[in-house]
């Protein structure tokens, strides 16, 4: 099949009826449902482009196994211009949604084409495993899937293991081996966007002890399949907003959902991983699964802090602010930072390497780095919005006021900007910001920046271990190592 239309992908959703419960009530329509219909066109827009003569260069390729056109997420890179063929991918993908939809399509595929591709480390455990995602590969690449995923257990107590938890299978977990496969039972989170895909992989950030053997696994479903139950978060909007009172929400609001496995079967098949400790541990840091995404994830928070700086710098300009040192001193401050990630983004396309299973890798420093500071980065800029924008940010009035002929004149008065900026320019303007900087959806993308790459602590701290590591800090010793009278010497001569 190969690349699908936007059409093919909302086909693909009606034709299934997973279990999703939103607030308190089952879904009976995902299509239909007011709370998911935008976002779902705002996917659907994507694979679209994958069929625009403008895009489609730049974001598929000819797969040389089956000769059709795929995705470039499903490019197994080689070389560095693979990996520039994939940064265009995220690029366009992050654009068309300023960044602000962090599980589009291509992150997921991502990350199964490295699993796939690292299936030599599957191998060293179980072939069949290795052979699973070889086969899942091929399936989500040539049917052009969506996926969603969920990496991590329900907070239950973290103090204590999976195996320590008050229920043995509150933390996802197999019950039992049959003929045809496993039954697993317990909850995952955080699945972003899981109502409206096609398919959910399970797999685990590192963190297992031995006893948690039951909860060591990998694998992929349908994610229509039987037992398994989705719950939504609380909506952030009621997909009735106004696209002019809520340019953002209204459009780009990613559900995130708890995963509830109530015995469900996972055919042999597509089993990744079970029963295993230490291969649940290492298949994060193993198979490129940390570093490909990392890249995808790396444009598009690039794209996702331009966005926000742009609409900080308009914000400032519309009312004439921008003409005070402390504003542009903030504005030049989050401006710098924008760069600051473009040239990381930079460093780690240029100065990749090639392991020695043939996979080129962007630098991992650099994309280390990106995860590490855009957790700082962002929510200075959106303090910066809030700081700027200030009272005007909870003046605005509705789309429905600049509709009715009593307020008109007092709409065009009031709430007009610096000369050459109009009312609803400007009012359209901080609706937008105010979407970003103080609306629920705004602060979901806020947590989304800190907490989507895990935990910053801790990977900050394993950054500096591994860094610490690598480089001895051998600067230090060989200024130490010189004689300490060399100066000396000549002087006294
Ligand atoms: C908007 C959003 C979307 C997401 N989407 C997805 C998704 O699609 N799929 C997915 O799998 N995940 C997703 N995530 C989940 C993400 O992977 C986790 O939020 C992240 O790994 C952090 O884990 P946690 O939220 O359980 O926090 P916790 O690990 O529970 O941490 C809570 C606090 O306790 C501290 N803490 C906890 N344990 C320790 C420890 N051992 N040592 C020191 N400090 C500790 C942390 O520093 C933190 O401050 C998403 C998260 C967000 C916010
Ligand atoms: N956050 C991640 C995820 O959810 C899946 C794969 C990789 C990551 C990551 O940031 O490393």
């Amino acid at each position: 099949m190969g690349i699908r239309t936007g059409q093919d992908y909302i086909n693909g959703i009606k034709s299934r009826n997973p279990e999703v419960w939103l607030n308190g009530r089952l879904v009976e329509d995902i299509y239909n449902e007011p709370i998911f219909n935008q976002p779902i066109h705002e996917i659907a827009k994507l694979y679209d482009l994958q069929h625009d003569p403008i895009y489609q260069n730049d974001i598929t390729h000819i797969c040389e196994q089956t000769s059709e056109r795929v995705n470039n997420a499903f490019l197994s890179p080689k070389t560095g211009d693979d990996l520039q063929k994939r940064s265009k991918l995220f690029e366009v993908y992050a654009r068309k949604t300023y960044g602000l939809m962090g599980r589009t399509p291509d992150f997921l595929n991502v990350v199964v084409t490295s699993m796939a591709h690292n299936c030599w480390f599957l191998d060293k455990y179980n072939k069949d495993w290795s052979k699973n995602i070889q086969n899942y590969y091929k399936h989500i690449r040539d049917n052009d899937l969506f996926l969603t995923h969920a990496i991590v257990n329900p907070q239950n107590d973290r103090s204590k293991s999976s195996h320590e938890q008050k229920d043995p299978f509150t933390h996802l977990g197999t019950v039992e081996e049959t003929k045809d496969g496993i039954i697993v039972r317990g909850a995952k989170m955080l699945a972003t966007l899981a109502p409206i895909t096609d398919e959910v992989i399970i797999y685990s950030f590192p963190g297992f002890v031995p006893g948690d053997e039951r909860h060591a696994l990998a694998f992929a479903l349908p994610i229509d399949a039987p037992g398994l139950r989705i719950i939504c978060r609380e909506p952030v909007q009621d997909g009735k907003r106004s696209m002019f009172d809520h340019p953002l929400s209204s459009r780009y609001d990613e559900m995130d959902a708890l995963l509830i496995f109530n015995d469900v079967l996972v055919p042999w098949n597509k089993v990744f991983l079970y029963n295993n400790v230490e291969a649940a541990n290492l298949l994060y840091p193993m198979t490129g699964i940390a570093e490909q995404p990392a890249h995808q994830s790396g444009v598009r928070g690039y794209i996702k802090l331009a966005f926000a700086v742009e609409v900080a710098c308009k914000v400032a300009d519309s009312i004439g602010v921008d003409a005070y040192l402390n504003v542009q001193r903030d504005l030049g401050e989050v401006v710098q930072s924008v760069e600051v990630i473009r040239a990381l983004l930079r460093v780690a396309e240029y100065e990749y390497t090639i392991n020695e299973h043939g996979e080129a890798r962007p630098n991992p420093d650099a994309l280390e780095t990106i995860r590490g500071f855009l957790p700082e980065m962002y929510p200075r800029a959106i303090e910066v919005i809030q700081t700027i924008g200030a009272g005007g940010l909870l003046m605005s009035p509705t789309g429905a006021d600049f509709d009715h002929p009593d307020l008109r004149e007092d709409v065009e008065k009031y709430y007009g900007g610096r000369s050459g900026v109009s009312a609803e320019e400007r009012v359209r303007l901080f609706k937008l910001a105010w979407d970003l900087c103080g609306e629920a959806f705004g602060m979901r993308l806020l947590q989304y920046e800190r907490y989507y790459t895990g935990d910053p602590v801790r990977k900050r701290a394993i950054f500096y271990n591994k860094y610490k590591k690598a480089k001895k800090f051998s600067m230090v010793d060989e200024v130490l190592a010189k004689p300490t009278n060399e100066g000396l010497e000549t002087i006294n001569q």
